[in-house]
Formats: structure tokens, C-alpha cells, sequence
């Protein structure tokens, strides 16, 4: 299906956020038979993510606006989700869909995760399609690890391939997060001979006492210059790191007046932005 550039962008039925992550620490355990692989996180939800726009069509079909020319329709993560959610429904209803999109792609900070999520939660509430968190969050799986994080909407420990949470309550701080202008593909890093996937499990008392690290950082710094740099300057003020699988990197503050103070140094060529850490995802309403 073509993309509509001319939807109309009045009287909308919904309007949702799709909120970012963040994994303050990633550890990768080991490798599942299926490729994927083990591991352990903690996933921060922010207050700053993308913005999606739903109006219900009863000619059961689905249009996205704007067009994202690196991203087909098909694969969109928005558009898969619709689709997804009509068959496994078997609704009849279609819907126009308008993303705001604020979140760089292949930045680790679950942008096209946390639309799917936000589709699949805002569709099943426009179309009364009746699905538990659950089996929405079983659908998720099926677009991608980060999708369930975002579905049951609560900052989480996860173990499995990110999809066992437990929520967890997190001291509230402000984070600034910066963007590399390089996109890091998952999928590349996890294929990568020279990750390395031994990390021995911990309990989260553990976590809370001695802290982690992400095991991906190492690797994605040597592929990607850009990540190492942004590191580098980073880590001149405050502790940083690497969320995901890259290329964003992050810092924590106490308040929004200390990540500011950082934000106005920041080199030009570097995007970023600064959010506060929330506990639940604003969707969680519609659950
Ligand atoms: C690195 C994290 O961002 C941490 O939150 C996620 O584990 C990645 O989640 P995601 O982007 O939703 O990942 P998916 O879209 O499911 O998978 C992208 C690719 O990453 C690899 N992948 C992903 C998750 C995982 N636990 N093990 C993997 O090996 C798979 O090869 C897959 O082909
Ligand atoms: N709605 C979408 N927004 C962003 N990317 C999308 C979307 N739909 C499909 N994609 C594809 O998914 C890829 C990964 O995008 P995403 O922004 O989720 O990466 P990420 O931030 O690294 O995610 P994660 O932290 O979950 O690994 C993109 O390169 C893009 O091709």
C-alpha cells in the first residue's frame, strides 16, 4: 500500500506518547539456540519519546503518515503492529496513523519498539479489540525484544531476551542522553564474533549494591569512533554510558538544572536531549 501524504490531521480519536528507554546496565549472559541472546537489564522508561495520532476507518485499512523514506511501510514497526493486531483479532477495523517521530532510529533508546507498543495498546483500545497485557505483549514479542517493556509500561529488571520484567522502583533522575550521528544496528552487534556473552547472572540486590556495566559498549566503541568520542566527552562531567546495543550514550543527574548545565557544552554536531526518568509509561491509562 502506498503511503498517504495528504491524511487529514484533524480529529484525531487518540493521541498517545511512545515513550524512549534506557538500559542503565545490559549484561549478556549467553546465546540462545535460536541466535537470540540471554541477558540482563534494566530498562528506564523517560518522559521524552515519539508521538503517535489514531483515528479509526471501518474500510479496515491501515495509513501512516508522514512517509519515512529509510523506512518502507511494511517494515514500519507502527504498520506491522496494526497489521499484526487485525489478524490475530480478526477486527475488521482499519486506521489512519500520523507518528510524530523525535527519537533517532538505531539509538538504543527503543524508538521503533516503543511505537510498536504504543499501536498495539492504542488500536486494541480504539478498536475494542479486547486484549490482555499479556497476549498484547506476546504480539509484541513477535516485533521485537523492547517491545513488551513498553506494553506493560513500568521501568523494569529483565532477564530472558528482555521480555521476563519485574518492575522495579528507580530513584528519580534526570538523564541526559546524546546522539552519536551514526545509526547502530542490533542485529550487527549481536552477530559480532567479538562480543562477549559470559556475563555470570546477578540478583538485583547485587546490581543495587556494585552496579553493572553494558557489554556491548567495548565493541560498539571500537566499530563506531563516534560512540567513543561522545564517551569521552561525557564522562568528563559525569559518569556515561552506553544504552542498548548504541549509539546513544547517558548520564544521570539529580536535577534538571545540573543535566542543563552539561547540555549547553554539548559539541554542535551532537543531538540529544534531556528527560526525566518515570516509573510508569503514560499508556499504562489505556490498560
Ligand atoms: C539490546 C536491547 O535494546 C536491550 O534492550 C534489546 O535486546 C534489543 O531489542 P530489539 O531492538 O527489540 O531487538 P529485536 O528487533 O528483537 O532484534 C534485533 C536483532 O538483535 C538480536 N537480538 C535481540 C535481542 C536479544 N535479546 N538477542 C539478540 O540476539 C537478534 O539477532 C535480532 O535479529
Ligand atoms: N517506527 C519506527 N521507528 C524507528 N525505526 C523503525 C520503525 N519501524 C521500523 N524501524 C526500523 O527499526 C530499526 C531500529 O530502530 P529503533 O529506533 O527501534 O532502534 P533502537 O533504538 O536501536 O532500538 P532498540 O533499543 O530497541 O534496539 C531502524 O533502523 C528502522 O529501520
Amino acid at each position: 500500500m502506498k503511503q498517504d501524504q495528504r491524511l487529514d490531521t484533524r480529529d484525531w480519536d487518540l493521541q498517545l506518547p511512545a515513550p524512549a528507554k534506557l538500559n542503565l546496565f545490559l549484561h549478556i549472559l549467553g546465546r540462545r539456540p535460536d541466535g537470540y541472546h540471554e541477558l540482563q537489564t534494566l530498562f528506564q522508561l523517560l518522559d521524552h519519546g515519539d508521538q503517535l495520532n489514531f483515528r479509526q476507518r471501518l474500510d479496515g485499512t491501515i495509513h501512516l503518515a508522514p512517509e519515512f523514506p529509510d523506512i518502507p511501510l511494511e517494515s514500519n514497526l507502527v504498520y506491522r503492529a496494526a497489521r499484526m493486531l487485525q489478524d490475530a483479532s480478526g477486527c475488521q477495523h482499519g486506521a489512519d496513523i500520523y507518528l510524530h517521530k523525535h527519537l533517532p532510529a538505531g539509538g538504543g533508546i527503543g524508538g521503533g519498539s516503543s511505537d510498536a507498543a504504543t499501536t498495539l495498546v492504542g488500536l486494541n483500545h480504539l478498536w475494542q479489540t479486547g486484549l490482555s497485557k499479556a497476549e498484547l505483549c506476546e504480539l509484541g514479542l513477535q516485533l521485537g525484544a523492547d517491545v513488551p517493556v513498553f506494553i506493560n509500561g513500568q521501568s523494569a529488571w529483565a532477564e530472558g531476551v528482555g521480555e521476563q520484567l519485574q518492575a522495579i522502583e528507580l530513584e528519580e533522575k534526570w538523564y541526559l542522553v546524546l546522539a552519536p550521528n551514526c545509526h547502530v544496528s542490533t542485529a550487527e552487534i549481536f552477530s559480532n564474533k567479538s562480543l562477549t556473552r559470559d556475563s555470570s547472572a546477578i540478583t538485583v540486590a547485587a546490581f543495587l549494591e556494585q552496579g553493572g556495566q553494558n557489554d556491548c559498549q567495548q565493541l560498539v566503541s571500537s566499530l563506531y569512533p563516534e560512540v567513543a568520542e561522545t564517551l569521552n566527552w561525557l564522562s568528563q562531567f559525569a559518569p556515561a554510558r552506553m544504552t542498548g546495543t548504541g549509539a546513544c550514550v547517558f548520564a544521570s543527574f539529580a536535577d534538571r538544572t545540573a543535566a542543563e548545565a552539561i547540555f549547553k557544552q554539548k559539541p554542535e554536531h551532537l543531538d540529544g536531549f534531556i528527560a526525566r526518568g518515570i516509573q510508569e509509561s503514560p499508556i499504562l491509562a489505556l490498560l
